[in-house]
């Protein structure tokens, strides 16, 4: 730790024990005094009494410090309790601070410590004091507009945002507007068209994937309406959003929460939130011809996963177990779908989707600023040639990010990055059942699994899907130049005849956990160069509040 200017050093008294208590602009530490006198045994110097009397908090993680009236808060947030007097019984002056503490798994939980001070002047002294460190923190938000969608997963949003975040925010004295949801779409419209959003330094969605999806393409959409863009077209420049979203899980996958926390808990969220931890994402643009259809942060998959989900939305009554039926069902159904890729590949110095620098909580390419990563960015002479794939497929995935969520720890590409201008396009081609299944298995254990010959996973900036009832003419003839004229005759009697059995069977995207109908679509992630000028939300990147 750097040695930092004093601005305050008193003893005080933390449970009963003497603390020499220190703030500097960076830390709050205290550390028990130990008599000297004492006999220096094992136990003093290095056992448990050193450990346990020495704590430091960084100021960027003090939560809260408020003046500890006779009933103050306990350590647990919400419930109060009487303060121990002091051992000397000799004052009543504390002050109780409230900061983070890193539990296991990337969680945080909010504790506290309450100092005794000899007298009140000395009390109001530190009070004063961390305050105005804390006053200094500028990036920590103040108000807060906060979106509820009440039947996300285990339709528990309303309940976890009044029991375990608010008395968060409001001990941090955010204030806050809150909106419980009437019905899909609430949250977007309201934030395309009647928002006031100068009231506000972010907006808070308390839901699932398909939540935070609704509020991203609510800011956008309005940031974009406000300044004349028209999103439709493809190569438009986006205008960024000054607004940050925060994410308090409580939807069936959450996993752009977990991806990027690191963790779906919702107390984790509320202080990440607080202390005004803030991450960009890519944002990938879906469009189909000159159409805007929408924008994913997270999961584009046609196949299987579009067919997951399609099922899956039939069942909502059930909750997140919904996938896992749905996942079963589909899997027995092993249908393939074919089509043709073809796709831009990123740059090769950003790393490719089978190096083992996997995206975990506080990743570092994640934290890198966006300056230093376009440093090492080196000329790559393919990156500018589109690859062009056909086939067939059980499956087409991109993912903008790791995906990682509770059902896969590590995700469905441990090696994507949140922000850093690309996506991981994965193809499983046809194969047989126990394939697939030893594939899927995969994304629950430490195999590799892109480790299958008809596994292939490419870095893209950009890439188009057509399936094949939707490609051209001249696209099929050049296809069925490949085969046999018989086997061309055959196909097109099957276009025109679409009940028959042999018809091809058409899928749709599931998109973040949202059905997208069109099977052609063209997908842009957002330009590296939108992204290294440090856009904080807009078209390269949106921001979201993590470690
Ligand atoms: C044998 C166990 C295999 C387990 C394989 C688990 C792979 C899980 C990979 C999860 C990837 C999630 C990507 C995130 C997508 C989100 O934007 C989206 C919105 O929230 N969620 C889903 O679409 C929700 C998608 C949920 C997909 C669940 C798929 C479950 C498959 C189960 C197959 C079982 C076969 C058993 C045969 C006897
Ligand atoms: N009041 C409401 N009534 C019905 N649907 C709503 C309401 N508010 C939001 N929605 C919609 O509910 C859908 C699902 O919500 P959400 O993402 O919160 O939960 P989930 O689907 O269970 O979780 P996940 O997306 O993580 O799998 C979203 O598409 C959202 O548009
Ligand atoms: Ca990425």
């Amino acid at each position: 730790m750097e040695k930092q200017p004093r601005l305050l050093c008193s003893q005080l008294s933390v449970g009963g024990r003497v603390c020499d208590v220190t703030l500097s602009s960076s830390f709050l530490s205290w550390r028990e005094v130990v008599d000297s006198s004492k006999k220096r045994t094992a136990a003093n110097v290095y056992g448990p009494l050193k450990a346990a009397g020495s704590h430091c908090v960084p100021v960027c993680e003090i939560i809260a410090i408020q003046e500890t009236e006779e009933d103050c808060p306990s350590t647990n947030v919400g419930k109060w309790q009487k303060v121990p007097q002091n051992p000397a019984g000799s004052n009543q002056h504390a002050f109780t601070v409230s900061y983070v503490e890193r539990t296991l798994k990337h969680r945080w939980r909010c504790s506290e410590v309450t100092l005794h001070c000899p007298d009140r002047k000395l009390c109001l002294q530190w009070v004063q004091a961390i305050r105005e460190q804390l006053a200094l923190l500028t990036i920590r938000p103040k108000r807060l507009l906060v979106y509820i969608n009440p039947h996300g997963g285990k339709q528990r949003g309303k309940r976890i945002y009044e029991q375990k975040v608010a008395p968060i925010f409001s001990r941090a004295s955010i204030t806050t507007d809150v909106i419980v949801t009437e019905r899909a779409n609430h949250a977007r419209d309201h934030l395309k068209t009647e928002a006031d959003l100068k009231k506000y330094d972010g907006v808070v969605c308390v839901g699932g994937d398909g939540m935070f999806s609704e509020i991203m393409h609510g800011l956008i959409s309005r940031t974009q309406c406000d300044s004349g863009v028209d999103q439709s077209c493809a190569d438009e420049t986006l205008i960024p959003c000054g607004l940050r979203i925060g994410i308090i899980p409580a939807g069936s996958t959450d996993c752009i929460c977990y991806a990027t926390v690191g963790c779906n808990d919702p107390v984790t969220s509320a202080l990440h939130i607080v202390v005004g931890d803030s991450q960009p994402l890519d944002v990938c643009s879906v469009h189909q011809n000159n159409a805007f259809l929408r924008y994913s942060v997270s999961l584009l998959g046609y196949g299987f996963y579009g067919d997951v989900l399609m099922d899956s939305e039939r069942k909502r009554w059930m909750g997140p177990a919904r996938y896992d039926i749905s996942g079963v069902k589909t899997f027995l159904s092993h249908r393939y779908y074919e089509g043709t890729i073809s796709f831009l590949p990123a740059d090769g110095s950003v790393g490719t989707p089978r190096d083992k620098i996997q995206c975990r909580s506080g990743c570092n390419i994640c934290q890198l600023p966006s300056a230093d990563k376009a440093v090492y960015k080196v000329e790559d002479k393919n990156k500018d040639v589109w690859q062009v794939i056909r086939g067939k497929f059980l499956a087409i995935n991109a993912a903008c990010m790791s995906c990682a969520c509770p059902r896969s720890p590590k995700g469905l590409s441990p090696s994507a990055h949140l922000a850093d201008g690309t996506a991981d396009l994965i193809l499983v081609r046809k194969c047989s059942r126990l394939d697939f299944l030893r594939h899927l298995l995969r994304h629950t254990n430490k195999n590799d699994q892109f480790d299958h010959p008809f596994v292939e996973v490419y870095r893209v900036r950009q890439f188009r899907f057509t399936p094949r009832y939707q490609e051209t003419d001249s696209e099929l003839d050049l296809r069925e130049a490949e085969g046999s004229s018989s086997k061309h005759f055959f196909t097109q009697i099957c276009r025109e005849h679409q009940a028959c059995s042999c018809a091809p069977t058409h899928s749709s995207w599931n998109c973040d956990g949202e059905i997208l109908p069109h099977g052609a679509i063209q997908v842009s992630v957002q330009g590296e160069q939108k992204w290294s000028k440090n856009i904080p939300m807009g078209n390269s990147s949106s921001e979201v509040v993590q470690s």
